[in-house]
């Protein structure tokens, strides 16, 4: 990849795309293209199929999706299974017709069977049933892997798929109800904080574990697979630790400065029980994450912050 290479961020407003956005401009790449949602719905094949043939993305960074926490995708199982379905097939279809040199298809870590064994190793991949609160996105994941996979075998695409833990960071879903854990108690415990609420309510048992990789680090490691990992087999990208979510809430509000108290609301779904990544191939390809949780969660409260001054209240989906 030149530094004049035409790239494509799919999904470079989102959290993912943003963060790889300013990773590639800081590396000095200089023809990003871009295209919002409002300018091109990936789920149309034929807007999708004009726009490669006019821009021709030599790179394609596939970033863009529906994106949700647990009730999310319990709650919208149709619209997580056909999105994801056709953005994927759309810009895995169209880099194929235009020759793109690579695409990167970012999946997610619960593709995995809901009780696979722990550490989670990239050929565990269809060994189980899925966790059902998140089987439309997971099998929609899976497509998208087995898209890049088959476009390979039969064309020779050097198309790869890479295996993310779970996000957060700056740029983050804030949304009450459709976020993931993390940006979720961020926004909770914050808001106690200000209304003086007594009690914050967390979902769940508290049980389950659950690992967080920083954004920009996980934008580090796509940039650095784009560059050195042309395989045919799936990397997984975490930092190799996890925590209960009990665990988290306590971390959140002592970052936050909340001094109320934590009750759990076990009439929420936990999902799977845990989802530690293996992360000893990507390791072995010579990268590892660098921002720890504490600090990870200090600055995406600090950006919380900066979002909540600019736009009060408003809701990033
Ligand atoms: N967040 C997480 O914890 C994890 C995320 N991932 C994966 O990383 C990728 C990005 O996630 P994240 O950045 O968190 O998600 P976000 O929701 O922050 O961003 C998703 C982006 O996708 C774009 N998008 C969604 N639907 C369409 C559509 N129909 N047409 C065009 N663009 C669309 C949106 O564009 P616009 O803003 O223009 O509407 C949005 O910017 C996804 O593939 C996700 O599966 C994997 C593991 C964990
Ligand atoms: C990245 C991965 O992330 C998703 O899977 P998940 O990790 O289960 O998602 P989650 O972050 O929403 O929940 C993690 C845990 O946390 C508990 N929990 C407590 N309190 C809140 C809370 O307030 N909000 C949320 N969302 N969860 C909460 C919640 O009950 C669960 O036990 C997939 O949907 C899919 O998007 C995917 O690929």
């Amino acid at each position: 990849m030149e530094l004049k290479s035409r790239i494509y961020i799919a999904g470079h407003r989102g959290m993912v795309g943003g963060a790889i956005k300013r990773k590639l401009e800081t590396m000095g790449y200089q023809h990003i293209i871009t295209r919002t949602s409002g300018e091109l719905d990936l789920r149309d094949q034929q807007n999708v199929q004009s726009f490669f043939a006019e821009e021709r993305p030599e790179y394609v960074f596939l970033a863009a999706a529906k994106v949700g926490g647990i009730h999310a995708n319990n709650t919208y199982r149709a619209e997580f299974l056909y999105d994801n379905l056709m953005i994927a097939s759309n810009i895995i279809h169209a880099a194929w017709q235009q020759q793109a040199k690579k695409l990167m298809f970012l999946g997610s870590s619960c593709i995995y069977p809901k009780l696979a064994p722990q550490p989670l190793r990239e050929d565990y991949l269809l060994t189980g049933p899925l966790e059902a609160t998140n089987e439309p996105y997971a099998i929609a994941k899976i497509a998208g892997i087995k898209l890049c996979e088959a476009y390979r075998d039969q064309y020779g695409c050097n198309f790869i798929s890479v295996m993310p833990t779970n996000l957060y960071g700056i740029g983050d879903n804030y949304h009450p109800e459709n976020s993931h854990v993390l940006p979720a108690l961020i926004r909770r415990f914050h808001e106690a904080k200000q209304n003086n609420t007594p009690v914050v309510t967390v979902w769940g048992t508290g049980k389950p574990k659950r690992e967080f990789l920083y954004s920009d680090d996980l934008a580090d490691a796509c940039v650095f697979l784009m560059l050195n990992y042309d395989g045919r087999e799936l990397v997984n990208i975490g930092s190799g630790e996890d925590l209960s979510i009990r665990e988290l809430a306590e971390i959140v509000k002592e970052v936050v400065c909340y001094e109320g108290d934590i009750e759990f609301d076990t009439s929420k779904p936990d999902g799977t029980p845990r989802k530690l990544m293996d992360v000893s191939k990507i390791h072995s390809l010579g990268w590892k994450h660098s921002v720890d949780l504490k600090r990870g969660i200090a600055l995406a409260y600090g950006d919380f912050l900066k979002g909540q001054y600019h736009s009060m209240n408003a809701m990033h989906h």
